[in-house]
């Protein structure tokens, strides 16, 4: 019988993006790729990130989370999976420990201080933003990754251009636009997602500046395709805008699915991404998920 059979899961949401939460803490299992696209081949337990929390690995933390995309490879980031998963630590009457109003989360990219502003609203941490090309990463060497050279659609008159890379922890190219809405993002996403000039692939944002607290953004997710919200999107959208000086480096970003605030620390340089987390239901994984899972 696979390790997760009959294991417990939450399926949440942050703004619409849908997290599925596993606690795999006290085993030593590590999802598969396949495991992962199996749990997210189910309505019940579908998502566009799977959040796995394992044993702490560093001192101090208080779980160390892995997290998929619905095509089963990892990420580094997951800003609205990592509030889910600060709801969970603190108030699942299961997983939480009532009463915490911090928490400290490791990842691949690092760690991440959470803080509960309520019982459904969290601040997260999400360090600094990595700007160098070869952090993004991107496959060539450019001077200055707040525009650099990539367009799609007609040479003559590109569809899109010159975006701006980040990474959360996790590759983003920002395009600004006028309305993120007028594109055919199912389209032009997976051309960009795969561009060769992403040797990890990349999430791809379309945002329009409003106001210089206002950013309006859609996200086609790597791995995972067009998503009601993307937290370290909106990071990475925040940190574009300033760059390009567009923006305060404090702003309201709306997404499909709702209202993130995200500031740009001036003291430290680390990104603060504010927003709420809510449980939709929770269940047990089904023996029959894994029959075809080696
Ligand atoms: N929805 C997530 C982003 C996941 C990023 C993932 N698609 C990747 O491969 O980097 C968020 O709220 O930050």
């Amino acid at each position: 019988m696979n390790a997760l059979a009959n294991r417990r899961f939450l399926k949440m949401n942050g703004l619409g993006n849908e997290i599925t939460v596993l606690d795999l803490r006290g085993t030593k299992h590590i999802v598969s790729e396949a495991e992962a696209r199996a749990i997210a081949s189910r309505e019940r337990t579908r998502f566009d990130q799977l959040m796995v929390l394992h044993d702490a690995k560093a001192a101090g933390t208080d779980a160390y989370v892995r997290i998929y995309n619905t095509d089963g490879s990892e990420a580094g980031a997951c800003g609205n999976g990592t509030r889910c998963v600060a709801w969970a630590m603190t108030a699942d009457p299961e997983m939480g420990q009532a009463g915490r109003d911090g928490l400290l989360l490791q990842t691949k990219a690092g760690l991440l201080p959470v803080a509960r502003l309520s019982e459904a609203v969290f601040t997260v941490d999400m360090g600094a933003p990595r700007l160098a090309w070869d952090e993004i990463p991107l496959a060539e060497p450019f001077e200055d990754t707040s525009r650099f050279e990539l367009q799609i659609g007609p040479i003559d008159d590109p569809i899109l251009h010159t975006p701006c890379a980040v990474s959360m922890g996790n590759p983003h190219a920002v395009f600004f636009v006028d309305d993120p809405y007028r594109f055919n993002l199912e389209q032009i996403g997976p051309l960009l997602e795969n561009h060769p000039i992403f040797p990890d692939r990349a999430n791809i944002g379309l945002a329009a500046v409003k106001a210089p607290d206002h950013i309006v953004l859609r996200v086609w997710e790597r791995g995972a395709g067009i998503t009601r919200a993307c937290g370290s999107g909106a990071c990475a959208a925040l940190v574009a805008a300033v760059r390009r000086e567009l923006t305060a480096r404090k702003a309201t970003v709306s997404l499909p699915g709702g209202d993130l605030v995200i500031e740009w620390r001036e003291s430290d340089g680390h990104v603060l991404m504010t927003g709420p987390a809510a449980l939709d239901w929770e269940g047990v994984l089904e023996p029959g998920l894994f029959a075809a899972v080696a």
